[in-house]
């Protein structure tokens, strides 16, 4: 790919500070635009992907850190968005390419985020960085460059006391990720549809599924409409009656940015939808709220699990899937036996936790084992990401098949 001008490097590059709310200090070059952007900072492992965690929008008010040390080496493309922009708060790379090759790019990445306002820094040490969120935890963090910079930012010397002072009165003043209901700020204001594609184009649905969009990634209704179905992407608010009037063989709940505590309207929701008896998919903060429709906790993990190569078992098969994985929250449910869902005295029924991360043994996916219902933690979307999950979005057409032929045979 041609590029216009000289890209920056890191001798014209103008100051930036990445400050951490405990104070972590490192300074490093302005990325991107210019200016500042707070949120709660968080790595992301993925060696690839960078466009799809970008355009995330679970990625929504937090800043990311790419441990993989070049950035931008493929430039940006039109292929590979999870949707119709960048949803990073600010975003933290070592070494910016200073040119994009692929065949397939058409823009400079940092263009990109200049065009979207995005306020990164780079020729920061993210090795130490993200040593230090592992230890520490995530949390609030700003970056300050341009004329957000305090004076005294930029001396030779470091910055100076005072500087780094305004810098965290800022971070400090930033609202916790914790507590936070963002779902309905990257929900699509109005429902649309995705039509049987691949070879199922132009063919009648094999099934009919409601989707509600929490940040719904792009690959989602991809996926399955590659199977044959027809998805109805609704927004965050719609009601019961609404997903009812659409008369579907399925429900999903998709992955989504905030704290699942928050998702009072999403629960009620989901428990319209059990309670009618309808088979239901959750992904991410859907299994999260499956897991809290059926009466179980949720906590936030200490820095979570972003990345594209997360071991999780499936405790049902003994089968090992390598997996795409961004959430800072997760599903507080014994993990020993089935368990009777707390809900209502157990109105529905028994759970299993079908699913295990195995570097932590966090909660990674349920299944309901006398309701039509089951979610999984991690992305078998795989945007980005190992494929290796795909075959749940299989399970999730055979259940609404075989749910709907079930039913057919108990009418009268
Ligand atoms: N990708 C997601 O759906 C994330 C869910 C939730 N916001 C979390 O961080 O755990």
């Amino acid at each position: 790919m041609s590029t216009a001008g000289t890209p920056p490097d890191a001798r014209t590059r103008s100051t930036a500070l990445l400050v951490l709310e405990d104070g972590y200090v490192l300074c490093g070059k302005a990325y991107g635009a210019s200016g500042r952007a707070l949120g709660e900072i968080v790595f992301n492992t993925g060696m690839t992907g960078y466009q799809e965690t970008l355009t995330d929008p679970s990625y929504h008010r937090q800043i990311v850190v790419m441990t993989a040390p070049h950035v931008g080496n493929t430039g940006v493309n039109d292929e590979d968005p999870e949707s119709s922009r960048i949803w990073v708060a600010g975003y933290v790379v070592r070494d910016p390419a200073r040119r994009a090759s692929s065949w397939r790019a058409r823009r400079e990445l940092e263009d990109e985020l200049r065009g979207a306002a995005v306020v990164g820094v780079c020729e920061i040490d993210t090795r130490a960085l993200t040593r230090h969120l592992r230890e520490r935890g995530a949390m609030r963090a700003g970056i300050f460059s341009g004329a957000a910079l305090p004076a005294g930012a930029d001396d030779p010397a470091g910055p100076s006391a005072a500087a780094v002072e305004i810098c965290l009165h800022a971070v400090r003043s930033a609202p916790l990720m914790a507590g936070q209901a963002l779902a309905a700020e990257v929900s699509t204001p109005r429902g649309y549809v995705v039509e049987p594609s691949g070879d199922f184009a132009g063919r009648e649905p094999v099934a009919v599924v409601a989707a509600v969009d929490l940040g719904i990634k792009a690959r989602t209704p991809f996926q399955l409409a590659e199977r044959g179905v027809r998805v109805h992407v609704m927004p965050q608010s719609t009601t019961l009656a609404e997903l009812l009037a659409l008369e579907p063989d399925g429900v999903f709940f998709s992955n989504g940015p905030g704290d699942p505590s928050t998702a009072g309207h999403e629960v009620d929701l989901l428990r319209g939808v059990l309670d009618a008896g309808i088979p239901f998919f959750g992904i991410c903060l859907g299994n999260q709220i499956l897991g809290r429709a059926l009466g179980y906790g949720t906590y936030k993990l200490a820095y979570g699990h972003r990345g594209v190569n997360q071991p999780v078992l499936d405790r049902a098969t003994g089968r090992v899937e390598i997996t795409a994985h961004n959430h800072g929250f997760a599903v507080d449910a014994p993990i020993e036996a089935p368990s009777v869902s707390p809900y209502d005295s157990g109105r529905y029924g028994r759970v299993e936790v079908s699913h295990l991360g195995l570097n932590d043994g966090v909660v990674e996916g349920l299944r309901a084992l006398d309701l039509p219902a089951f979610s999984v933690q991690y992305h078998p979307e795989a945007a980005a990401g190992p494929h290796d999950g795909e075959h749940l979005f299989d399970r999730f057409v055979d259940l609404m098949v075989s749910h709907r032929a079930d039913h057919r045979q108990e009418a009268p």
